[in-house]
């Protein structure tokens, strides 16, 4: 049966707005209150989806979270009318409300690690919502995630939704921006990677000293086990701490594996050749690439910047890929030179597209922080829920809905108008509506 890769992007939501809420990510921290403009970054990822859906991939969206929160600024003492909610909040704990408020639920290569059925002992395509403990804007995401990826991968004969990992330290989890999967073909079993920051219980381990790790050992080896994964496809590897320690809060901001390329930067991972060594054991005879970035061809500091590795490496034809990149990319001398001798290379990547997506981007999330992928097979398609795939219609539907609902400017003191609430649930109620999604939302359950 035919087996191909899916993407499901984020939709940005209607409160998208810069807080500075992300100790560790560079672009979140330096913009921080920086005027935002919720319209164009919601249209921005609705083009990207569109173009990849040209480019011939199935292509869907998954609805963003409800914010403001308004439920959980209750459970941390704010009280009286939802007005007063916000007030109280804007005044005692700006940074609570900022919270509640994040629309960072756009991006989708944190809400889950996903594997194929490929992969799995039950064959199913498996879900674990990330636990997201690191960030308190994001611990506030995966229990409606789990809603939208349920109501969105419907059948369970196909799919397998797994509840998050426990919300502890030691099991923190951020979902498949730590996770690549390697194959020769999607539908064929392949060799799953995880990237992990630290050690959750063993305090000598290396680990950042300036910066969180987010990821740790023990919850990569909970997904693995909760989603049926044997031990001979399976690859555990550290990434480098002192990576971390300049910017690259995520593996997916210094490395994108596809099929059998896998695009890394020389200082991405610790005890690398020994790592590498393993994968391809794993990976068995076929060919496997490994792109090797050399810190004189592009330095840490400039793939922070460009987010060289954020991009999304897809299949555009037989043993054809190209890569889906920010304009930062093209915008960055040193990386826009790389990417130029790249597609001249003895390996699948043949060309390079560059995509707008710097509302996003400013807050630290490229086009790969953007989609969820989801390997899947004909008969596990038809279990999707039709509504959230992209095509000319919905996407003219949603880039409607976005016009029709959302401002095209957003400053923190925008968050205590009672309006921007009421907007943006009204807004989310509409969108349930047209994604099919039924009542994901607390507001809608209540
Ligand atoms: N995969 C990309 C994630 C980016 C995200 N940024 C943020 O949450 C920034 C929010 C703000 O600062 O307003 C993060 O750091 O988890």
């Amino acid at each position: 049966m035919r087996s191909f890769e899916a993407n499901f992007d984020g939709l940005v939501g209607p409160t998208h707005n810069y807080a500075g809420l992300s100790f560790g990510n560079v672009a979140s921290q330096s913009n921080a209150s920086a005027i935002s403009n919720p319209q164009a970054a919601a249209l921005q990822g609705l083009e990207k989806m569109l173009a990849v859906s040209k480019l011939g991939l199935v292509q869907g969206v998954l609805a963003p979270q409800q914010r403001p929160d308004i439920a959980t600024l209750r459970t941390l003492g704010f009280s009286g009318s939802n007005g007063q909610v916000l007030e109280q909040a804007f005044k005692q704990a700006p940074h609570l409300l900022m919270s509640c408020y994040s629309a960072s639920s756009m991006w989708t290569a944190n809400a889950a690690t996903v594997s194929p059925s490929a992969d799995s002992r039950d064959g199913k395509v498996h879900f674990t919502p990330a636990n997201l403990v690191n960030k308190f804007h994001r611990a506030i995401e995966p229990e409606v995630t789990g809603n939208i990826l349920k109501a969105t991968f419907r059948d369970p004969e196909y799919f397998a939704h797994h509840q998050p990992l426990p919300s502890h330290e030691m099991f923190g989890d951020e979902g498949a921006a730590n996770h690549t999967r390697l194959c020769t073909e999607y539908g064929k079993q392949g060799v799953q990677l995880f990237v992990y920051g630290q050690h959750g219980s063993d305090a000598s381990k290396p680990k950042p000293s300036r910066y969180p790790a987010r990821q740790t050992l023990e919850a990569s080896q909970a997904i693995a086990r909760l989603h049926g994964l044997s031990d001979d496809h399976t690859v555990y590897i550290q990434q480098n701490p002192e990576v971390i320690d300049q910017g690259v809060f995520h593996n997916d901001v210094i490395s994108v594996g596809n099929q059998n390329v896998l695009f890394y930067h020389e200082q991405a991972f610790l005890d690398s050749d020994r790592k590498l060594a393993e994968i391809k054991q794993k990976f068995g005879e076929s060919p496997l690439h490994f792109i090797k970035v050399a810190t004189s061809d592009v330095s840490i500091e400039n793939a922070v910047r460009s987010y060289l590795f954020n991009t999304q490496i897809i299949e555009t034809g037989r043993n054809e890929m190209a890569i889906i990149a920010p304009t930062e990319c093209q915008e960055n001398e040193q990386v826009h030179r790389y990417l130029q001798s790249l597609v001249e290379g003895d390996h699948p990547i043949k060309q390079v597209r560059y995509f707008n997506v710097k509302q996003s981007m400013q807050n630290g999330g490229g086009p790969a922080c953007l989609r969820l992928r989801v390997a899947l097979t004909e008969a596990e398609l038809a279990g999707v829920n039709s509504a959230t795939l992209i095509g000319d219609d919905t996407h003219q539907a949603l880039s409607q809905w976005v016009k029709h609902h959302y401002r095209d400017r957003l400053t923190i003191n925008d968050l205590r108008d009672p309006a921007l609430l009421d907007e943006s649930l009204t807004a989310l109620d509409e969108l349930t509506k047209l994604l099919q999604l039924g009542s994901v939302y607390p507001f809608q359950q209540v």
